[in-house]
């Protein structure tokens, strides 16, 4: 089995929101797929009225194939502060045609503000490995662990674009979406991400004079997340790159790295054993912070910022627009690839 779902990037790329169907007959969510974590939690019929800001719902009692895990609850909480819980159900999802049955869906009777006002998202589709898993006292399987034995090939694909629709694929590598060989790394997940080692940076001229700075070792332990937005690396990494940006400054009061919207940004390489993995500056020139408008703002907030005080550097969407990811479960391998 195999299927290919479009992952649809909501304002100024913040998420990308990808249809799941969940239940019988079937209800269409749109949801942020996430290797950060290993939930699937929905808004749903169970949600209070107070904590719903117009998300679809799954509502529980339209499925007839839903089944309630008896004394079974969920809470999670992210990186950037949002929470959610709930109670546990099993029933059908299909993501692209791959179908799984009994899958844990998550119903969040409680979900902090960020979410309320998230009025795209009707939850989160978890892809980290099972450890990561909140469902208590059963702790359950992922979308992608029960799909496995399914899966022509037991990897899924990650291929986000800049302000316009990419896709998931499960269960196939798609060719036409990568140029030249696919660079695999070794992934540690121990602690339940999709964890690897970066060796180093470079920062290339702007102009592409090709005067790029030799490769700076700092070495860095990361994860692969879709569900967070920026590139989050260590301190000294920010530092360098920006101060090669006039107008670029790191203002607590924006909560981190701006730079002059007008800016020319320089292309960011980060070394990832051999393979040198380039983020065109375009994608470091992020949200505008002064007026929606990005036309007219002046100030717009850096796509990399700092990863101090953070376990792991975060590989966020930022680097997933540029480079094609192969998250392989089978081998627990990553492989990228730029496109
Ligand atoms: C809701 C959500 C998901 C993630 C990444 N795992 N973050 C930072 N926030």
């Amino acid at each position: 089995d195999q299927g290919e779902v479009s992952a649809t990037p909501q304002l100024f790329d913040v998420e990308y929101l990808a249809p799941v169907q969940i239940g019988t007959p079937p209800q269409t969510l749109n949801l942020n797929f996430d290797t950060g974590s290993s939930d699937l939690w929905v808004f749903s019929s169970e949600t209070p009225q107070q904590s719903r800001g117009g998300q679809k719902i799954f509502e529980i009692e339209k499925s007839s194939s839903a089944q309630r895990l008896a004394n079974n609850t969920w809470a999670i909480s992210y990186g950037d502060g949002s929470r959610s819980s709930g109670n546990v159900y099993l029933d059908v999802v299909s993501v692209g045609g791959v179908n799984v049955f009994n899958q844990a869906v998550e119903s969040a009777t409680s979900v902090s503000s960020s979410f309320i006002s998230d009025a795209a998202s009707s939850g989160l589709l978890g892809l980290a490995f099972d450890k990561l898993n909140t469902v208590k006292p059963s702790k359950q399987k992922t979308f992608i662990t029960n799909a496995l034995e399914s899966l022509e090939l037991g990897v899924f694909t990650a291929n986000l674009k800049k302000s316009e629709p990419g896709n998931y694929n499960f269960g196939f590598i798609d060719e036409t979406e990568f140029t030249g060989p696919l660079n695999y790394v070794d992934v540690d997940s121990s602690d339940g991400f999709w964890a690897f080692q970066a060796t180093g940076y470079s920062v290339e001229g702007a102009s592409g004079n090709g005067t790029g700075s030799p490769v700076v070792p700092i070495a860095h332990n990361a994860i692969a997340d879709t569900g967070t937005t920026l590139l989050l690396l260590p301190a000294g990494i920010n530092q360098a790159y920006y101060r090669q940006v006039k107008g670029a400054k790191e203002d607590p009061q924006a909560g981190g790295w701006t730079v002059p919207c007008k800016a020319d940004l320089p292309d960011l390489t980060l070394h990832i054993g051999s393979y040198k993995a380039v983020i065109p500056g375009e994608l470091i020139l992020f949200a505008p912070i002064d007026t929606d408008d990005i036309k007219t703002a002046k100030t717009c907030f850096g796509g990399m910022q700092s990863s101090a005080g953070m376990p792991f550097a975060i590989y966020g969407d930022v680097f997933f627009k540029a480079q094609f990811t192969v998250f392989d479960v089978e081998n627990g391998k990553l492989a990228f690839a730029p496109k």
